[in-house]
């Protein structure tokens, strides 16, 4: 295994003011994830596990504590330098797969590495490996509703990691998925953060899949815990 430190929060707290009170969901959360790992995350609805993945991601701000990638602390960075970290760095998949309707499924894995610089050619070389990866090759130039539920799912896989991100946060990626279709979806998964040695955090409400990860943390009190 990778012993590099993709992902770490270190005493991180997140409070909502709710009318006249606060909620407090995080209350000094530390946690680290190492290169090639896979966590899941489970934890019952509402207790903080999307709160956790965004802010891991640096789609929010802690209110207290820090969050590092790769060893890098973010806090002090501004929008553009946390923005181009989640470009480069940090791939998400959602329980809904949030394609773009009006383009193919190569041209959805292409999108965010034309943004990030590549040319056409090697973006399409990309993006056609990571379809052929997730055995979905002969789907390319289908759009998303064309699509099965399984097959968005691996193509939102695919665009995740179409930047080789070191982490990949995933909140609820096999969801809305029936259990023999998010167990090879979760396969396809596995075999890309064995493959490419990425941190993977993964909030889920399916056991069977959390057994298959290398640990499983909860969230208790505000903070996260082993399992
Ligand atoms: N922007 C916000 N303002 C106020 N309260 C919020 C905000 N975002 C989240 N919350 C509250 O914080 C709590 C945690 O929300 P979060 O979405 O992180 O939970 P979750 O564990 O992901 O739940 P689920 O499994 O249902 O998706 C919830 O009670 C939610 O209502």
């Amino acid at each position: 295994m990778n012993a590099r430190v993709a992902l770490q929060l270190s005493g991180v707290e997140r409070h909502y003011t709710q009318g006249e009170g606060v909620l407090s969901i995080l209350k000094g959360a530390d946690f680290s994830l190492h290169g090639g790992q896979t966590v899941a995350l489970v934890a019952p609805s509402g207790t903080g596990k999307s709160t956790l993945l965004h802010l891991a991601g640096l789609l929010e701000r802690p209110d207290a504590g820090e969050v590092f990638i790769n060893g890098q602390s973010c806090g002090a960075l501004g929008d553009e330098q946390r923005t181009a970290i989640r470009r480069n760095d940090i791939g998400f998949v959602y329980q809904f797969h949030h394609l773009l309707p009006e383009f193919t499924a190569i041209e959805n894995i292409m999108m965010p590495q034309l943004i990030a610089g590549l040319n056409k050619a090697e973006a399409r070389e990309r993006a056609a490996a990571l379809l052929d990866y997730m055995r979905i090759g002969h789907r390319a130039e289908h759009r998303p509703s064309e699509l099965s539920g399984g097959e968005q799912q691996r193509v939102a896989i695919a665009r995740a990691v179409a930047n080789a991100p070191l982490v990949l946060l995933a909140d609820e990626p096999t969801g809305n998925l029936d259990p023999e279709t998010a167990g090879y979806v979760f396969d396809a998964l596995e075999a890309l953060v064995r493959q490419s040695g990425l941190a993977a955090m993964i909030a889920t409400h399916n056991y069977d899949l959390a057994a298959r990860m290398d640990r499983r943390v909860t969230i208790e009190d505000g903070k996260v815990v082993e399992l």
